[in-house]
Parts: C-alpha cells; sequence; structure tokens
C-alpha cells in the first residue's frame, strides 16, 4: 500500500501496520472475492483519513494546547462591530454572517468557560444566623449533583441524636473529607433535625436543589487518634471472587438498601472497608461506580447460608438411570481414540459437599511466566455432553501443546497393548496400597478390576511442558484446586433439547450392561437427564466454574474453548490469592 506507507508523522506505526496487513493475511485468505474485499478495504480513502485525523489528535495532543485568551466571544463581538463599520464587501459579508451563526457564538462561548477554567459550582453564601457560641458546631456544604451522598444516618433511641452511621469509601461524603462516622447531625439546610425520624432526612436531602448545608456537631473519631480502628492499607487492597449472586433490594438485613450493591456470582470485588464486622464496603473490579456498596461480609454471609434450610436443588437426585458417577477420563488412551469403553463406578462420595459455603474467595492477579508450567484445564460435564469429543479435537489441534494422562489398572494387559501407553499396568495390590495414600484424584471397579486417575500422571503431563485436559466429576475439583494445579476449570453444558435433537442424530452412548458393552443412540430420555444433570451440577458446583462452555456445534465450541484457554496461558487473570504466594 504506497499511499499508506508513505504516510508522514511522528508515528508511521499505524500506517505500517495498515500497509502490511494485507500481504500478510493473504494466507489466511482463501477466496479471491474476500483478498478483493481486503485490498479495496485497507485502501479506502475514509480509511486514510481516519488514520490522518488520529494522527493529527495525536500530534495535537502531545503538544498540551493552551488557550490564548479567555475571551473569544467578546473578540468576535468587538470584530462584528468594527465590520460593520467597514465597506461592504463580499469576504465581509460572509465574515459577519459566520460568526453571528448560533452555533460559532456557543463554540465560542464554550471555548472560553474551558479557557477560564470556570468549572467550579457556585456555592450559595454561607447562613447569616451560625451561633457564634456553637464553635463546636461544624458548617459543611456539598454540591449536589445526581450522585448519592455516599453515607448512611442512624438515629440514637435514647438520646434521639441523629447520627453518621457510615461513610461510603469514594462516595461524595467520603471525597468531601468533612464529614465523618459519628458526627451528629443538628440541621440540614436550615431545618433542624430535632424529633425527625432518618427517612424525614431523606426526604429534605432529595428535595434540596444545587448545594447541601449540613450543620454537624464533630463525634469522637475526628477529634483524634483515641478513635476507632480505621480501616487498614491491606483491607484496601484485598480483592475477592463473589460465589453467589446478591441483591440488596431483595435482603431483608441490609441497614440501607440505597447504599447496597448488588452483584453477580464471578464477579471480582475490591474490598474498600472491613470495619463494619457485618457490613463490608466493596466496589466491583472495572465497574463505572466510583462509590463503595455495602456487601454482607464473609462472616455474617456464611452465618446466613449455614442457617438457611437446605435448597432441594442441592440434594443429591437420582439424575440418571446410569450412575451419575460414572467415570469417562480413563478411556481417552494418549494416541488419541477410545481404547477402552468401560464404565466405572467412582468410589469416591460424590454426596453433594453441602459443608462448604460458597461466600467470597480472596483472589489476586496472575500472569503465568513465559516457559512456566500451564494450568491444568479440568473438564466437567454431564455424562454425554462431549468432554471426550472436546478433549479429542484440542489434541488434534495441537498434540505438542496439549495432552490427557494415562490411566493406571489393575486388569490384565492384552498382547496389543503396551505399558505407559494405554494404561499404567499394576497389580492389584499395588492399586489399592496407592488408594490407601491418596494417590488417586479418581478411581472405580469395573468388572473386578481397578481403574484411576493418579495425581502423578497429571504431574507427568504438567512437568512435559503441555496442557493437561482431564475431565473430572466435579467434586473431585476440591482436591485439585491447589497452587501445584491451578486447574482452569470448564464446565460443558448441553444445548437446548431441540439443539440436541439436530446435532446429536449420529451420537451415540455406551451402555455397560452385562458382559458387553454396546453403543446405542442418544434418545429423548438421555437428552433430559443430560440437561438436569448439568443444571444440578451448576447449582451445587457453579461457583467453581471458570468458563461455561455450551457444546452446542462442536467446532464452536472447540474453537471457543482452544480461544479461551490461550487467553488464559497468555493474559493476567485473577485465581485464589494462595495460588500466586508459591
Ligand atoms: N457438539 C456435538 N455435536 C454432535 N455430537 C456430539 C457433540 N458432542 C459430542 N457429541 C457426540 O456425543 C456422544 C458423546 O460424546 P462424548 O463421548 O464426548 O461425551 P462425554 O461427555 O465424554 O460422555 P461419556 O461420559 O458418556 O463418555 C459421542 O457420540 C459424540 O460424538
Amino acid at each position: 500500500m504506497p499511499a499508506l506507507a508513505t504516510g508522514p508523522g511522528p508515528d508511521t506505526g499505524l500506517y505500517e501496520l495498515l500497509s502490511v496487513l494485507p500481504s500478510q493475511l493473504q494466507m489466511y485468505v482463501k477466496s479471491a472475492d474476500d483478498r478483493s474485499f481486503l485490498h479495496t478495504m485497507f485502501s479506502a480513502r475514509s480509511l486514510h483519513s481516519l488514520v490522518k485525523i488520529h494522527e493529527k489528535l495525536q500530534h495535537y495532543e502531545e503538544r498540551c494546547p493552551a488557550p490564548v485568551l479567555d475571551s473569544a466571544g467578546a473578540l468576535a463581538q468587538g470584530v462584528s462591530e468594527e465590520l460593520q463599520m467597514k465597506p461592504v464587501s463580499a469576504d465581509v459579508t460572509e465574515l459577519l454572517k459566520l460568526l453571528s451563526k448560533p452555533h460559532v457564538k456557543s463554540l465560542l462561548s464554550v471555548h472560553d468557560t474551558v479557557a477560564q477554567k470556570s468549572y467550579d459550582p457556585q456555592l450559595p453564601p454561607l447562613p447569616d444566623d451560625i451561633d457564634d457560641d456553637e464553635d463546636s458546631v461544624k458548617i459543611i456544604r456539598l454540591v449536589k449533583n445526581k450522585e448519592p451522598l455516599g453515607a448512611t444516618i442512624k438515629k440514637d433511641e435514647k438520646t434521639g441524636a441523629i447520627t453518621i452511621a457510615r461513610i461510603m469509601k469514594g462516595g461524595a461524603a467520603d471525597r468531601s473529607g468533612l464529614i465523618h462516622i459519628g458526627d451528629e447531625l443538628k440541621e440540614v439546610n436550615g431545618i433542624s433535625v430535632d424529633g425527625k425520624q432518618p427517612e424525614d432526612i431523606i426526604q429534605i436531602l432529595s428535595q434540596s436543589e444545587a448545594a447541601i448545608t449540613f450543620k454537624v456537631v464533630p463525634g469522637p473519631e475526628t477529634d483524634g487518634p483515641a478513635s476507632e480502628p480505621k480501616v487498614t492499607q491491606q483491607h484496601t487492597k484485598m480483592y475477592v471472587k463473589a460465589l453467589f449472586d446478591y441483591d440488596p433490594d431483595e435482603d431483608k438485613a441490609i441497614p440501607c438498601k440505597e447504599a447496597g450493591m448488588a452483584f453477580k456470582k464471578g464477579d471480582v470485588l475490591r474490598i474498600m472497608s472491613q470495619e463494619d464486622a457485618t457490613w463490608w464496603q466493596a466496589k466491583v473490579e472495572g465497574g463505572a461506580n466510583p462509590r463503595a456498596g455495602l456487601i454482607p461480609s464473609k462472616h455474617f454471609q456464611e452465618r446466613r447460608f449455614a442457617l438457611r434450610q437446605p435448597s432441594p436443588i442441592a440434594q443429591p437426585q437420582k439424575i440418571s438411570r446410569k450412575p451419575s458417577t460414572l467415570r469417562r477420563s480413563f478411556r481417552l488412551s494418549k494416541r488419541g481414540k477410545k481404547t477402552n469403553k468401560s464404565m466405572y463406578e467412582c468410589k469416591k462420595s460424590e454426596q453433594y459437599d453441602t459443608a462448604d459455603v460458597p461466600t467470597y474467595e480472596e483472589v489476586a492477579p496472575y500472569c503465568r511466566a513465559p516457559g512456566a508450567r500451564y494450568r491444568l484445564v479440568a473438564l466437567i460435564g454431564p455424562t454425554g455432553v462431549g468432554l471426550n469429543e472436546l478433549k479429542r479435537k484440542l489434541l488434534i489441534s495441537d498434540p505438542q501443546h496439549f495432552s490427557v494422562t494415562i490411566p493406571h489398572t489393575s486388569r490384565v494387559k492384552r498382547n496389543q497393548e503396551s505399558d505407559g501407553v494405554e494404561y499404567h499396568f499394576i497389580s492389584k495390590h499395588l492399586f489399592e496400597t496407592d488408594i490407601h495414600n491418596n494417590k488417586f484424584i479418581e478411581y472405580g471397579e469395573y468388572k473386578g478390576n481397578y481403574y484411576g486417575t493418579s495425581l502423578d500422571s497429571i504431574r507427568s503431563v504438567i512437568a512435559k511442558n503441555k496442557v493437561c485436559l482431564l475431565d473430572v466429576q466435579p467434586h473431585s475439583l476440591k482436591h485439585l484446586r491447589t497452587a501445584e494445579f491451578k486447574p482452569f476449570v470448564v464446565f460443558v453444558k448441553p444445548p437446548s433439547i431441540q439443539r440436541m435433537r439436530e446435532t446429536r442424530k449420529n451420537a451415540k452412548t455406551i451402555s455397560g450392561k452385562g458382559d458387553k458393552d454396546t453403543s446405542k443412540p442418544l434418545t429423548d430420555e438421555d437428552f433430559e437427564e443430560m440437561i438436569s444433570a448439568a443444571q444440578l451440577m451448576e447449582n451445587q458446583y457453579g461457583h467453581l466454574f471458570d468458563l461455561v462452555l455450551v457444546n452446542d456445534d462442536l467446532s464452536s465450541a472447540s474453537g471457543e474453548l482452544k480461544r479461551a484457554l490461550r487467553r488464559v496461558e497468555m493474559e493476567t487473570h485473577w485465581v485464589p490469592v494462595s495460588w500466586t504466594h508459591s
């Protein structure tokens, strides 16, 4: 693209990029039509103009422009008056017409306002009737805008005094630095708060315009260091991942709904204050709101969850005709084919872990250092959802990068099998010793033989600097969630039953009934079971999922998975804080 390549200016990076893009993209673009489209797009005048504008603006910004004068409006007015005295010419008429246009006048007026830096709102004069004797009284005036004040008030039932209960971090009151917890409110906009309820005061506040004037008696906290402990620095830097959804409007216990902050499971929250043991102040990380909101503290929320009746959905249910604990991960051999269609019952309890109370998990930013080991990728999902297919797709797409574990078995090696390829063949006695020593993340028994995935087999894949793809039962996740494995948990979810009918016409499920394993097409009943099993898993373990992947179209799902895993390898993301300490 010569037109772009010769682009002037101090920063020619963008020009260079645009000029090389068509040739760089060529190898990915097969059709001639697409190539011609790209060529036309990159040589379009409008694109060149945009780049030029971008460059000019950048150049302009670097020069840090400062106004020459702050009375351009008055100057234009003067020029117009003088021109009117001049002999009429086409140029004079045109200039007069231009200067009289309302949008030119407005532009100059805005210019002057910016040049004068007169953004500060005008505060009304101080009230005249300030009692000089009340030397401990403070008059505070705050400019009102659409933002809430960011403070809550409470009434002392005994004395009737109205005091500031809490100041929301980053809110208007906090930023002013003038109002403090414990300050006693005497008047709002000249109206005495004597005998008033907090709701009445909120009403006065909502009606006031432009500025709010408070008369307060400073509370003990503002007097000196003997006050209550202030929020410590370490608290202001604490981040947590929310493991539950929260809506203050539905919380009967919150002291002030308006001050509450809603969040969703998976949101990262920055904890701004833990001064109150019951109500923390937090902001959603990356959110636009600069003001902190109230959220239930970890301790308080744990107590509430513990007191709550277990939800019926969290109860173990019969979700499948087949036992819900059937294992699959043992089936995909290193060579990428299904070597063993057997099904096993996992001996570890799949009773749901109702003792775990998911509230918040402290997290920290993490970015894999170049050359460092990859995070384990734990795939979970209901039987038949397509975990093996997804693993297989990834393995085929990049066998140097992805790998799977080699299972252990106590069954006798067959002629065509090799130790350490399809399985690690070990004796029943050794298998049982290894079970006893907790060497297996999962194991099961099938037709009198043991099969299992050992922790060492995961370690061995990771040590080869490959991404280990492992499908596990969700209850095993808690044993894997360590700094060593740093599992990235992918929940594979079935699409709607309608879509499964359309996409799974050739899909087969393995039936282990009788002596032989047979495969049979998936039925509506299988689809329904898959959907309800997925629902159950999501309800119970959803707080542990890093990615929810709907396996509708297989290629799209595997593409999405691959892209997500790439991001995890390259980009900074949040992980439990304990994983970043090692
Ligand atoms: N997106 C998809 N579209 C069409 N067919 C699919 C899709 N995903 C999986 N299948 C098919 O569904 C069947 C079950 O898939 P797969 O064996 O990968 O499931 P799984 O989750 O490993 O289940 P299991 O625990 O029963 O082995 C296979 O026949 C597979 O080819």
